[in-house]
């Protein structure tokens, strides 16, 4: 079953929060000792203000006496040592418990993203997956760093230090409170409705802007072959203006969110320090307290400048992580069934019965109530003309799409009713262009059999006719073959395939114009070695090249779906009116 719902979810606060912690759960005990140390530490600080006005009392109380001054002297600095030994504690406790988290996060990212439908990867541009992907880990970092280490410390210090306001005066602590509730209302309303709607542009032309830059980069050889490197820089230049107003944009919202804060604080700096001068003049509080106030309110305002920053942050690390929040939600799987088994393969017979299957958005499906039979062990070709739906034969086949009508057998097995995991280890597919992982040779070989010996794959790579120009490679089977394996020619990665074809010994083998980027003496030598491999295999050979399927057992050609013509080579190729006759004698012609 495939699902799709790539609906992008809103992500709030809550949201947010319930995802973060499916993560964090494991590890409640680290947080309450986190929220312990630090709340230690806010205490602690909550006395550096009455010590301060306790300091300029004693200055001016008593003349000449230097204990009490040298006293408080003491606490004071024994308050901020002992605060910071706290503080390396709780970061080297809290930085270990977030490296391990958020490794969980980007390992299951990885997963989740490797196990979406072939289609979501289609129509996604790889790099904007990555940066979602290394977007959303930071975001996850921010958010909780943010909400523990940042916003929890600051409200406690701040309930300390409004709790001092107000045992200095009723009148100050309720504007120190009323003030503060204002200014949190409008930062929170501001930061949710002028500043998150311009991060969240920033997010998307970033993603783009990646997307494009990934596109470009992996196309660098068409772009070279074309000379088309001032076109793309045009157009990419396009998506940098994007991202640049987009940017200028959130900056100018920051500085105007700025501002809006400096002139509330400013406005409330005045009211208090009024009344506290006020109170002194009136000769009921001592310089001391008015000290205390002053630099409890200083204070405060760090604390509520923090709590303010930390709200912005909060909600770009929300928008943030809103991608990797979504690839959750996104659907995009082709399912194991709950009953599914192993696949067991007796004889490799393979049957398509009255399928119907059409890609997303085609207007009219490519298969229409299509059914064919292949015997295990026969060796049967694909042929008809570009886009006549051979490939989409061999992607059903591997289930990497659902068949909408209808259902595919091997042995009589639904292959909707065994795993996909037992299904793909049963066919080996040789594609015309393979894909290599930027690894070793030997490593790309023993991809199909992870635990083959050197021998294996060398004896493999015998097999494919590769081991001579392996071995004079400068590093041999130990050489890098370049990311997608552009270090090596056409023709040596379709052997490198072919190797781990051989190796794999898969029942089932595809070989999709597998030989096609051979020279005509490298391909009769594999011509050879593929024989053997058919042997006791169930092979689906696609091609363009007619001349290379004439040993097969049946022929399928193929027109919009349905096989129009079937038979063996000298059948088809004796019947003068048919589309297999017209093709072979073209390429008869021109070669
Ligand atoms: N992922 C896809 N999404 C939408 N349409 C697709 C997709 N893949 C293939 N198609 C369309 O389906 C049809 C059959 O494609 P398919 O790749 O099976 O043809 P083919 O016979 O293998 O062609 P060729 O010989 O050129 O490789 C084509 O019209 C193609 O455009």
């Amino acid at each position: 079953m495939i699902m799709e719902d790539n609906k992008p979810k809103t992500n709030n606060f809550i949201n947010t929060f319930k995802f973060v912690w499916t993560y964090w759960s494991g590890y409640r005990y680290a947080i309450v000792v986190l929220l312990f140390l630090l709340g230690i530490q806010t205490i602690l600080q909550v006395f550096i203000p009455i010590l301060t006005g306790k300091l300029v009392n004693s200055f001016t109380n008593s003349t000449g006496n230097w204990i009490i001054p040298a006293w408080i002297c003491g606490t004071l600095a024994s308050i901020k040592l002992f605060s910071y030994i706290l503080r390396i504690s709780t970061i080297s406790l809290w930085s270990n418990a977030t490296m391990k988290v958020t490794s969980k996060l980007v390992t299951e990212a990885f997963n989740r993203v490797q196990h979406l439908s072939t289609e979501w990867h289609i129509n996604n541009f790889a790099g904007s997956i990555i940066r979602n992907i290394n977007r959303g880990t930071w975001g996850f970092d921010k958010f909780i760093n943010t909400l523990f280490m940042s916003i929890y410390p600051s409200i406690l210090t701040s309930i300390g230090l409004l709790w001092i306001l107000f045992r200095n005066g009723f009148w100050i602590g309720i504007i120190g409170f009323f003030g503060f509730i204002i200014f949190f209302f409008v930062t929170n309303s501001l930061s949710k409705n002028y500043l998150v709607p311009s991060f969240e542009e920033v997010n998307q032309v970033d993603t783009q802007m990646n997307g494009i830059l990934s596109d470009a980069i992996v196309c660098n050889s068409l772009i070279k072959s074309f000379a088309t490197e001032d076109y793309e820089n045009q157009k990419f230049n396009q998506i940098v203006e994007q991202w640049r107003d987009k940017n200028k944009k959130v900056w100018w919202r920051m500085e105007t969110f700025l501002s809006a804060q400096s002139l509330l604080f400013l406005m409330l700096e005045t009211a208090i320090i009024s009344i506290a001068i006020w109170l002194w003049y009136q000769g009921s509080r001592t310089a001391g307290d008015v000290i205390t106030i002053l630099a409890s309110f200083q204070m405060a305002q760090g604390k509520m400048q923090e709590i303010s920053n930390s709200i912005s942050n909060l909600k770009k690390s929300i928008t943030d992580l809103q991608e990797i929040i979504n690839l959750e939600h996104i659907n995009a799987k082709i399912l194991d069934s709950e009953s599914a088994v192993t696949l067991e393969i007796k004889l490799g017979k393979i049957a398509f019965k009255g399928v119907t299957f059409g890609y997303t958005k085609q207007k009219e499906p490519i298969y229409k109530n299509f059914s064919v039979t292949i015997k295990g062990g026969q060796k049967v070709a694909l042929v008809g003309h570009s886009g006549s739906g051979k490939s989409t034969f061999i992607k059903l086949l591997q289930r990497l799409y659902d068949v909408q009508e209808g259902e595919i057998t091997i042995d009589d097995q639904n292959i909707r009713d065994i795993t996909q995991q037992s299904l793909r280890k049963a066919i080996a597919v040789v594609p015309q262009d393979p894909i290599l992982f930027h690894r070793s040779i030997a490593e790309n070989i023993g991809y199909g059999k992870p635990d083959a010996t050197s021998a294996e794959i060398e004896e493999a790579a015998r097999k494919a006719y590769a081991h001579d120009f392996i071995i004079n490679l400068p590093e041999g089977y130990d050489c890098q073959v370049g990311e997608r394996g552009v270090k090596l020619s056409g023709g040596e990665r379709q052997r490198i395939a072919i190797a781990r074809a051989f190796l794999a010994d898969c029942p089932i083998l595809v070989l999709d114009e597998a030989t096609s980027s051979l020279d005509s003496v490298s391909e009769a030598l594999i011509q050879k070695a593929l024989d053997n491999l058919f042997i006791g295999r169930t092979t689906v050979i696609i091609a363009h090249r007619l001349s290379t399927i004439k040993a097969v057992d049946r022929i399928f050609v193929f027109s919009q779906g349905n096989i129009v013509e079937e038979g063996n080579h000298e059948t088809l190729v004796s019947d003068l009116k048919s589309y297999y006759y017209s093709l072979y004698s073209v390429q008869s012609v021109v070669q």
